[in-house]
């Protein structure tokens, strides 16, 4: 793997093993200087005394949180955002300063917005517009701090409409035009989008410039580096080359133990926190 790559420890699939709170400390035992979260509460607006816990479990670990999911429904349930979801906008409106001011105690500048799944009742563009709408709310809330919204295909879930970085990116572009937000960028897993059949390759190669993170599984399984027969090493390198320098995420169900699914990953490549 590229050295100079900074890698970052999904702990909401990683370190399984563990209670949520004691996952960025098991990954900076395991040699790495930043974690990223999917929304690590059951709602959307928790409690003071949970908020704390979180903040004060990366910053005891001694950990850098690069990214955080937006508040996205029931994730295991097959909610995938609510961002386009009439029925629930409300309480991602509520979500975005609570995400937003964990982003401010932490110095995370990366939220996930997961786009919503279609939902029965409405149409494509009502939720489509509804979207817009969220968005530019969301990325005039996360500007405050310097932050980047990220948008992501992802794969796994037949209602979700995002599923390639054209499809993404065309939701950046009418946010864009509406709004007059520039702090909305793609999130291109290299897992969901060879999944969903995206040509990778030419993503990186066209659109490096509009990623602004990274995050990788190996396919099939979704499992750890090396388990698969993506390219993976070689579109890390594109994505170098093509001057990318923002985090890798290790998004992916390890394949064994967690600690043991770092194995691909030399020790000495895992802490670059600059
Ligand atoms: O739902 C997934 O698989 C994700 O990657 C969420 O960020």
């Amino acid at each position: 793997m590229n050295a100079e790559l900074r890698y970052t420890v999904n702990c909401s699939i990683l370190f399984t093993e563990l209670p949520l709170l004691e996952r960025p400390a098991a990954a900076k035992d395991a040699g790495f200087e930043a974690v990223e979260f999917w929304w690590p509460f059951a709602e959307a607006v928790p409690a003071d005394a949970e908020l704390d816990a979180f903040v004060s479990a990366i910053s005891t670990a001694g950990v850098r949180l690069t990214g955080l999911n937006f508040f996205a429904g029931d994730m295991p349930g097959g909610d995938r955002g609510l961002v386009s979801w009439p029925k629930r906008s409300s309480e991602f409106r509520a979500n975005i300063d609570v995400t937003v001011g964990i982003g401010e105690r932490l110095g995370c500048r990366a939220f996930n917005a997961l786009y919503g799944n279609r939902e029965g009742g409405h149409s494509a563009s009502e939720q489509d517009e509804l979207a817009v709408e969220n968005l530019s709310l969301a990325a005039t809330a996360a500007a405050r701090i310097g932050a980047t919204v990220l948008l992501e295909p992802v794969s796994g879930a037949e209602r979700y409409p995002l599923r390639t970085a054209a499809d993404a990116l065309s939701v950046i572009d009418r946010v864009q035009a509406a709004c007059d937000v520039r702090n909305v960028g793609l999130l291109a897993d290299l897992y969901h989008l060879a999944v969903n059949g995206d040509d990778v390759d030419q993503v990186i190669a066209v659109h490096a410039d509009r990623i602004a993170h990274v995050q990788l599984a190996d396919a099939p399984g979704r499992n750890e580096p090396g388990t698969g027969s993506l390219p993976l090493q070689a579109q890390l390198a594109a994505l170098a080359a093509r001057g990318y320098s923002g985090w890798i995420g290790l998004e992916y169900k390890p394949s064994t133990s967690t600690l043991d699914s770092f194995g691909w990953l030399p020790r000495e490549q895992r802490g670059h926190a600059g």
